[in-house]
């Protein structure tokens, strides 16, 4: 049928004639507002055990470039801040922009960031299968991580390396042994907020920890990710994968907290 995309006809503003909820009270990305965001002392920090976790697969599902892990058991979990309990680590992928424009989804004070990295994790305790926790409202926390341009990341070339192996949409490789933990910022302070997926079915299962402090990467390891395509190999239309982030999106009732 006719796939939800981030071009002028299928892009976001589209998205809600077949996914209502887009126009719902907690979606995501939003625009956060450091000033008006509120200290909470009950945060505590959060805590990523990722030094178990195993790595399958890089893919390109025709939004992102996807690397996904083995989520048999609790092997690679966050837990802490606004978390009740451990959520597995299930995928990281990325969104981006143009060149020299920006492409992260949520803004901070109206000003986003050249791309954001979202690593997705999931209730395993309360709920039996990835699905069922997608759908849930406490289902999924995912860790929002802004990547700003600067100098190459000195890790980042083991995805950039990868990346021709997935060029076209369908397209997956093995990708063992990689830990996401080397994409992490330095501080893990932290913004949190009620919200959803950025992308359709835009269910709003999702607990945001979006950190504070942006890896950096070069201009030039962010601009092989735009060597990916939206369509498969044997699709006539050629379209190069970049602008896939959907804009900040009302807050509705909601504030963001913020750890110490
Ligand atoms: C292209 C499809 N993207 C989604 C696929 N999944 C949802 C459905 O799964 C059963 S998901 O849970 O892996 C996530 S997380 C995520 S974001 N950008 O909010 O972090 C988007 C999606
Ligand atoms: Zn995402």
């Amino acid at each position: 049928g006719h796939h939800w995309g981030y071009g002028k006809e299928d892009g976001p503003s589209a998205w809600h004639r077949q996914y209502p909820v887009a126009k719902g009270n907690r979606q995501s990305p939003i625009d956060i507002i450091p000033n008006e965001a509120r200290r909470d002392s009950t945060l505590g920090p959060i805590f990523l055990k990722y030094d178990q976790c195993r790595s399958l697969n890089i893919a390109n599902n025709g939004h992102s470039v996807v690397v996904e892990f083995d989520d048999s058991d609790d092997r690679s979990v966050v837990l802490g801040g606004p978390l009740d309990n451990p959520y597995r680590l299930k995928q990281f992928h990325f969104h981006w922009g143009g060149k020299g424009c920006e492409g992260s989804e949520h803004t901070v004070a109206g000003v986003g960031y050249a791309s954001e990295l979202h690593v997705v994790h999931w209730n395993a305790v309360k709920y039996k299968t990835y699905n069922d926790a997608a759908a849930a409202p406490d289902g999924l926390a995912v860790l929002g991580i802004f990547l700003e341009l600067g100098d190459d990341h000195r890790w980042l070339h083991m995805i950039t390396d990868a990346l021709y192996t997935v060029k076209f949409k369908g397209s997956a490789t093995d990708f063992k042994g990689f830990n996401p933990k080397c994409l992490l910022p330095s501080s893990l302070h932290y913004w949190t907020y009620l919200g959803s997926l950025t992308t359709p079915p835009l269910h709003e299962s999702v607990t945001w920890i979006v950190l504070k402090e942006p890896i950096v990467v070069s201009e030039k390891q962010l601009g092989m990710f735009r060597m990916l395509q939206f369509n498969g190999e044997e699709e006539d239309q050629r379209m190069r994968m970049e602008n896939n982030f959907r804009p900040p999106q009302n807050l509705k009732e909601r504030i963001v907290r913020s750890s110490n």
